[in-house]
């Protein structure tokens, strides 16, 4: 499939602290992309990068073709949508009042108003004045404004890390539905369970450096130390898979004294710590 970000050997310095150390990776279209790592780790100077915000040092990058590094600001940004911390949104405004100056500033048409208000459910908030809304609400009209253009991919940066999980979940089911829809997500987080929920694929970063990159999937199956756990009436047994483990699970179903079988694979924030040394948080 064709990618649409591409990144090779890319390395920022920051004064002499080297943020990130050549690292690699390819983004897929239409895919969700997720990069986990803990605080430090590098994850929001990648995105400045990607999103032309910030210069590299060295390496290549391109994004939908465009090195964000030379790019043209105005055709760049109309490309894609970035969604961090510090988006600007006038809480003395209404939250149409909000896009609609959004939309007179990047001449995009005011009709669009009203589908991503229904996108990121709140068509029946418009009114409402932003200063008025949970922190949760808050987030989405941001991301309302980011999507307002219909931008080919979407950088998020920690889109749920302040939310509760009924506005985390309301969060990630907006993202998944523009996803079905064809827009390319990038997300960083350090939050296991979202990537896990909701990422195609994710990287880990640990100081600057890739330590792993695959579907959550294939992750948990390599680093899973193959082992089951049974539950029977006396309690939870380890089985391994092998001869001896697939006799036992039969002799427990013939003698009816098997309630449950399940498989240990580890999360990805156990491969992270087996592979870094180190928590996500
Ligand atoms: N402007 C800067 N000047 C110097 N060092 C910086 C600057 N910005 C970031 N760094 C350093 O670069 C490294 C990576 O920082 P970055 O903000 O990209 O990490 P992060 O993974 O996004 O962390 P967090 O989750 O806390 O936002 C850190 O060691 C940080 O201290």
């Amino acid at each position: 499939m064709q990618s649409v970000i591409e990144v090779e050997n890319l390395e920022k310095l920051y004064k002499n602290k080297q943020a990130l150390k050549k690292i690699s990776f390819q983004v897929r279209h239409g895919e969700i992309f997720g990069f986990l790592g803990p605080s430090g780790s590098g994850k929001t100077t990648t995105v400045k990068i990607l999103t032309s915000l910030l210069l590299y040092t060295s390496g290549r990058v391109k994004v939908l073709g465009i090195d964000p590094g030379r790019s043209r600001p105005s055709e760049f940004l109309s490309k894609i949508g970035v969604l961090t911390d510090n988006s600007g949104i006038y809480e003395r405004l209404s939250v149409y009042e909000n896009l609609e100056l959004f939309c007179r500033l990047y001449s995009v048409p005011e009709r669009r108003i009203e589908t991503v208000l229904e996108a990121v459910n709140l068509a029946e908030n418009k009114h409402t004045q932003v200063g008025q809304l949970s922190k949760g609400m808050k987030q989405r009209v941001t991301l309302a404004r980011t999507i307002l253009h219909e931008p080919d991919i979407l950088f998020l940066d920690e889109p749920t890390s302040a939310l509760d999980p009924v506005n985390s979940g309301r969060i990630q089911e907006t993202l998944r539905e523009m996803n079905r829809k064809g827009t390319t997500i990038f997300l960083t987080t350090h939050n296991m369970q979202e990537a896990e929920e909701l990422c195609d694929r994710v990287a880990f970063l640990n100081n600057g450096e890739i330590s792993a990159l695959d579907t959550p999937q294939a992750l948990r199956l390599q680093y899973s130390d193959g082992s089951i756990t049974v539950t029977t009436r006396q309690g939870k047994q380890l089985v391994q898979r092998n001869e001896t483990g697939a006799d036992l699970i039969k002799e427990l179903m013939y003698s009816d004294n098997l309630l449950a079988i399940n498989s240990n694979e580890p999360t990805l924030g156990d491969i992270f710590v087996k592979l870094t040394g180190r928590g996500l948080e």
